[in-house]
Formats: structure tokens, C-alpha cells, sequence
């Protein structure tokens, strides 16, 4: 018999609701989330977790309460059979059944932060999973669509994760009105191993501008600024001082693939997404346009995170850190972050609080150094025991 677990959401995000509910549906364990979304300055359910809580009720026939707005406590029992109060469901191996479905988030709200919720469910299914969403590709504070089909899920399906994204239309912030479908097929995820970065291999270019700026040459713009601001590490530690688009470096870096889109969208809007391959992993680092600032300055602003990325050893970058965890923990395995942020430390605590064995092996940093350190994290999901017993 399986008792509902209890989850405080006060010191996290979003992200918080998000993983919580995958980990609900994968361990076919009935929650309960206080304090929803409890350190933002407004807490409670916004319409993109709203829309990621509706979506996971529709995808595993879950019973749900407190799916509305605004709300800041919220049960789900992807079970489907407890009462609501607590009671005792029998326990069986979760599975979802996979079919066609289509949300719209309603506002610009971020397709691909649903898509992370439901992600991790493709180890559960029973038959494909096809879901087309209506919302924000690429928006502030999220992964641009670029980010979550060509940096993220070429990753995760090194692991086995069967996977794909198509983009039909973008949505910039603030129509939103984007359109992009996740394909899921039944997957087995191998244990994830990524604690050294391999030899650096190439980088890829994604630019992106809405059809009403193609005129201002937006996309070829961003590009040119970011491959001229990019530096890559030699195997003397030294430095090229720019690279140029589909050409071999020196150090025999190369530009893998470069692509300057004009795309359809209901709202002007740019993106750049930057994508570093090194063997064992790969990290993607991206900036979206802002009225006001220059093209060039867009992709500048991708290059300088791919550049401190560079400067590091981690094998990922500190996005795919954090969304990492919820499959290191399907899958067991380790992984060294570049920093152990507020949402690594998030996801962190809730995987133990379902009972993960989660170790962290954090790296001393100098004194004065006030960055976020490095660390590695293990996650042993055999010997998983229930927090609640
Ligand atoms: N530029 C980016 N590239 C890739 N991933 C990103 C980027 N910016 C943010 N993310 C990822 O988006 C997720 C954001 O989660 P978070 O909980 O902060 O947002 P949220 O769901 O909008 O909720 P809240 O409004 O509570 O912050 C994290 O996984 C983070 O790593």
C-alpha cells in the first residue's frame, strides 16, 4: 500500500511542481504540495504549471485537487483511486498509456517547460506519446525550443530516451502562439556517467529571427556576433580569438552546423542557441533578442556563457544540470554540475524527499570565490528507500 507523500514547496520554483510531478507518476506515489512555488514573489500555480499539472492529469487519468490559479496546496494521485485525504492506494508498476494531445498553455507561458514535466514519463509508457502545445518557444527564464530539441534531447538519446521535437510556428513573449510537438516512444534509460568532459569536438549555430525582422538581418547578425566572440580552448590551454561559420579551426574545432532561420510567428522576437559537443556531453548556451539591444549583442551575450563554460571542466551546462536530475535518478548515475545552483540544490532535496539516495560532492572553492560551486551529484535509485516509512 502507497501513502501519500507530503512535499514542501516553500524554498523552490516551479520546477519544483514540475519534477515532483514526473517523480509522482514514475514511482506511482500519490502528492501533496504546500507551499507551492513558495520563494516567488507570487506564489501559487501560474498558467504554464497549471497547464503542466492539467496536462499530467490528462496523460496518466490522475486525480487531482487545488488545479486552478494561484493555487499553493496541490494533491495529484496519478493512482487515480485515493480519496483525497490521505487514504491508501494499492501499489502497482506505473505505467502511462501513451496517445495524441494537445494543450494550450493560453498565454506565452513556455512550451518546454511542460514538455520537461512530461519528458521523464517516456520511461513509463506503454505506447507512443504525442503532444503538440500552444505557448511560448522562446521565452525568459526557460529553455528556447532550440535548447530543448537540439542540446537537451540529442543528450538524453545517448541514454536511450526516444525522443523527438518539431517546431510548426514560434512564440515570442508576449503573444506567445507558438506551436511545437513532443514525440515520446516507450524508453529504458542507461545509468548516466558524466563526470569528465571529453576532447572538444565542434559547436553548432541555431539563430532564429521572426519573419518581421528578417529585413534587419537579425538572425545573420546574432550569428556573426556570437562566432566572433567565441573562444575555443586549444590543446595548449590557448585560445582562438574568433571562429568563422563551416570552417576548421587550428586545434581542428569545427562549426558543425550552422543555421540562420526565418521563422513564422505570431510577434516579433529573435533567439540564438549555441551548442558546444566534447565527447561526453554537450552544453547549450542562448540569448534571446530584447528591443533595444543590438543583434550582434544577442549573440555576444550566448558566446560569453559558452566562453565561461569553456573556462571549466564540467561536461554539461548549468541548465541541463538541473534537468538532468530527475533522469539521473530513473536511471541512477553521477554527474559533475558546473554549479550547484538553487535549482540543482531544489531538485536535490525533493528527489530525496521520495526517498532517492542522493549524495553531493561538492568542490572547495577559494577563499573570496562567492560563485555557486561546482560538484559532483550520485544518485543510487536501487537502493531508494521510502522517506515515508
Ligand atoms: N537559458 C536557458 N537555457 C536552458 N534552460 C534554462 C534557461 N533558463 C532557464 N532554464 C531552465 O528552466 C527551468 C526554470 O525553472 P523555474 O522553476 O525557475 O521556472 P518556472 O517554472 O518558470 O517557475 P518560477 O516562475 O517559479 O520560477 C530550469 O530547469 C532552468 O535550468
Amino acid at each position: 500500500m502507497t501513502t501519500t507523500r507530503d512535499l514542501d514547496g516553500a524554498e523552490a520554483g516551479g520546477q519544483f511542481v514540475r519534477t515532483a510531478l514526473a517523480l509522482s507518476v514514475l514511482r506511482g506515489e500519490p502528492i501533496r504540495i504546500e507551499n507551492v512555488r513558495g520563494n516567488r514573489s507570487t506564489p501559487g500555480l501560474g498558467h504554464q504549471h497549471l497547464a503542466a499539472l492539467e496536462t499530467m492529469v490528462e496523460l496518466t487519468d490522475a486525480s487531482v485537487t487545488g488545479a486552478e490559479l494561484g493555487a499553493e496546496t496541490v494533491r495529484f494521485d496519478p493512482t487515480g483511486s485515493s480519496d483525497g485525504a490521505g487514504g491508501e492506494t494499492n501499489e502497482t508498476d506505473p505505467t502511462v498509456p501513451g496517445g495524441t494531445y494537445e494543450v494550450d498553455i493560453g498565454t506565452a507561458g513556455s512550451i518546454t517547460l511542460l514538455f520537461d514535466a512530461v519528458v521523464p514519463l517516456a520511461t513509463v509508457l506503454e505506447s507512443p506519446l504525442t503532444l503538440t502545445v500552444t505557448g511560448g518557444t522562446d521565452v525568459k527564464w526557460s529553455p528556447p525550443v532550440d535548447y530543448f530539441r537540439h542540446v537537451k534531447l540529442p543528450l538524453l538519446r545517448r541514454y536511450g530516451l526516444v525522443a523527438a521535437c518539431e517546431v510548426d510556428r514560434r512564440g515570442f513573449y508576449p503573444d506567445g502562439g507558438g506551436r511545437a510537438t513532443l514525440r515520446l516512444a516507450p524508453s529504458r534509460l542507461e545509468p548516466i556517467d558524466l563526470t569528465e568532459r571529453g576532447p572538444l569536438e565542434g559547436v553548432r549555430l541555431y539563430s532564429t529571427e521572426a519573419a518581421a525582422l528578417a529585413d534587419r538581418d537579425v538572425a545573420h547578425r546574432q550569428a556573426a556576433g556570437g562566432l566572433e566572440r567565441l573562444s575555443i580552448v586549444d590543446s595548449d590551454g590557448g585560445r582562438d580569438s574568433s571562429a568563422d561559420a563551416d570552417s576548421e579551426h587550428a586545434d581542428g574545432t569545427t562549426i558543425t552546423e550552422h543555421r540562420e532561420t526565418t521563422v513564422a510567428s505570431d510577434c516579433p522576437g529573435t533567439a540564438i542557441v549555441l551548442r558546444i559537443d566534447h565527447g561526453t556531453g554537450v552544453a547549450g548556451f542562448a540569448a534571446l533578442g530584447e528591443r533595444g539591444t543590438p543583434a550582434e549583442r544577442v549573440g555576444e551575450n550566448a558566446a560569453d556563457a559558452a566562453n565561461r563554460f569553456l573556462a571549466g571542466d564540467a561536461p554539461v551546462d548549468r541548465h541541463l544540470a538541473d534537468q538532468l536530475l530527475p533522469f539521473l535518478a530513473v536511471s541512477g548515475g553521477r554527474l559533475r554540475v558546473p554549479a550547484l545552483t538553487e535549482h540543482v540544490e531544489a531538485s536535490c532535496a525533493l528527489l530525496e524527499s521520495f526517498g532517492f539516495a542522493v549524495a553531493i560532492d561538492e568542490r572547495s572553492r577559494a577563499d573570496g570565490d562567492d560563485r555557486d560551486g561546482e560538484g559532483v551529484v550520485s544518485i543510487a535509485p536501487e537502493q531508494s528507500v521510502d522517506a515515508s516509512e
